[in-house]
């Protein structure tokens, strides 16, 4: 993910001693994941995929545009997040723009009192492309500071595509992926050129 100079990004490692808002924020996930393995009939990985998930947290400021010279300015470019999940919980502040499938960019009104869910590449690669990573980005428009808080779980260890999801209609698409791995790379391919690595360059078959 690239960053830029009105955008400053704390993450952490959440430990067992996060606070309860943290907490919240893991149950969440938690509970969203085991809703959608049980969807597909594929609760059974549930287990082994919590033993190998873990969380980031990350703390995002958004410095407001300079309304005379340059009334809106982009605070994160598009991109899809790198991990299985990510949840985000906003200020007051409009930025987060969502990309459709038609390629149009809509705002999203955001609310302090709830959270978004976005899918994330490695949610993408276990599915076989039943659910697509959500693309986005932040336009800051608003005269007033944008903070968001951001709980990311990704793998340590090898997500492996359930056999359930591959059929005639969905031939398998990825091999095993290493979710930290592929953050890793991520990152190297991010120190190089600054852009981002497609699943389907990584792990496409
Ligand atoms: O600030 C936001 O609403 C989005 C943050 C985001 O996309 C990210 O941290 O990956
Ligand atoms: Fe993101």
């Amino acid at each position: 993910m690239a960053l830029f100079s009105n955008t400053c990004v704390v993450l952490f490692v959440v430990s067992e001693s996060a606070n309860s808002y943290v907490k919240l924020m893991e149950d969440l996930e938690k509970m969203v994941t085991r809703m959608v393995f049980e969807n597909y009939g594929v609760e059974r990985y549930n287990d082994p995929h919590r033993e190998i998930t873990s969380h980031l947290l990350g703390l995002i400021k958004y410095a407001e545009p300079d309304q005379k010279t340059r009334p809106s300015i982009e605070g994160l470019p598009t991109h899809t997040d790198k991990g299985f999940i990510s949840i985000l919980h906003t200020n007051h502040v409009k930025g987060l723009e969502i990309k459709t499938k038609d390629g149009e960019l809509i705002g999203f009104d955001p609310s302090p009192t709830s959270f978004i869910l976005l899918a994330a590449d490695a949610f993408q690669v276990w599915s076989n492309d039943r659910i697509r990573s959500c693309k986005h980005r932040v336009m800051l428009i608003e005269d007033e500071s944008r903070y968001t808080i951001g709980l990311f779980a990704f793998q340590d260890g090898t997500i492996h595509l359930p056999e359930e999801l591959v059929d005639e209609e969905h031939p398998l698409k990825y091999k095993p992926f290493n979710g930290l791995e592929f953050l890793n790379a991520q990152f190297r391919k991010a120190g190089q050129n600054g852009q981002e690595m497609s699943v389907e360059a990584y792990c496409g078959i």
